[in-house]
């Protein structure tokens, strides 16, 4: 029988929040009676695929976070809480270094599922899929197919060319790796440029010869950006849809 490799999961909570326009930030906006980092990091805490935790929190929110969050709600898979940088990859790099590395500061066998904190609907049905993908494929993004025609624009908004829309997927967290191909992706990057990045495959894209697969997430796993999304949250919650 194959022996489970070690899954961390890199939580991220270091954003602004600039667009939903709260003076909380998002993450520890309330949703239906707990704050909203809540959901994703219960779903990481029952899971059989997760074994522990980085959360990755903004400057000085430590003390914070343990007590408003990981004490009371009692994440006990969280092993490690860092502080985040000016943009999420910055964050994902900070989660990285104390996800990937043992007591000796070598990167271990294993993967990490870099997931934001402001997406509460991952699921574990998600986390497994992803779990025998990233074994066959070493990368793996959670992704849908995309419910819109999408254009390619200029900078005047002129439509330059629309894909065909089979090949265009939206694409979600958990993003999954093994720990040695994401370290070494993002070293490069942040080494030599991080221009554009807005999600984690993007490292392994751009620095690594390994293609990123993408694997079914849902249409339920929705990013929390901006204030509608907060509605569109408590209907799920609410098992309304
Ligand atoms: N410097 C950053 C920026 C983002 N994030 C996290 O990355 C996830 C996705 O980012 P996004 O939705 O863009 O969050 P914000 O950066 O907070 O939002 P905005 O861009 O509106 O300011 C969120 O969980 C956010 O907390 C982070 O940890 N560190
Ligand atoms: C990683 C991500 O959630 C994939 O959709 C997204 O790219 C994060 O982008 P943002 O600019 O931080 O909202």
């Amino acid at each position: 029988m194959e022996v489970k490799k070690k899954c961390t999961a890199v939580v991220l909570a270091a954003g602004q929040g600039t667009r939903m326009g709260t003076s909380v930030q998002k993450q520890y906006l309330e949703l239906e009676g707990k704050p909203l980092i809540c959901y994703a990091l219960k779903t990481f805490e029952t899971s059989s695929v997760i074994d522990d935790v980085v959360l990755v929190v903004g400057t000085g929110q430590e003390a914070y976070v343990r007590e408003q969050i990981i004490e009371p709600y009692q994440f006990a898979k969280v092993t490690a809480i860092v502080e985040g940088g000016r943009e999420r990859y910055d964050s994902v790099y900070e989660g990285l270094k104390a996800a990937v590395r043992d007591e000796k500061g070598q990167v271990r066998d294993g993967y990490v599922f870099i997931h934001d904190g402001a997406r509460p609907f991952v699921d574990e049905e998600m986390l497994h899929r992803q779990y025998e993908a990233v074994g066959t494929y070493r990368a793996c993004v959670a992704g849908m197919p995309s419910k819109d025609t999408v254009k390619l624009i200029d900078d005047d908004n002129y439509a330059v060319k629309t894909p065909k829309r089979k090949y265009v997927w939206t694409v979600q967290t958990p993003q999954v790796f093994e720990n040695s191909l994401i370290m070494d992706a993002y070293s490069k990057m942040m080494r030599e440029d991080c221009e554009g990045i807005t999600d984690d495959a993007m490292a392994v894209e751009r620095y690594m010869d390994v293609p990123v697969k993408l694997v079914e997430g849902s249409y339920r796993n929705i990013k929390i950006t901006t204030p509608e999304d907060l509605a569109v949250a408590r209907t799920f919650v609410n098992g309304k849809i």
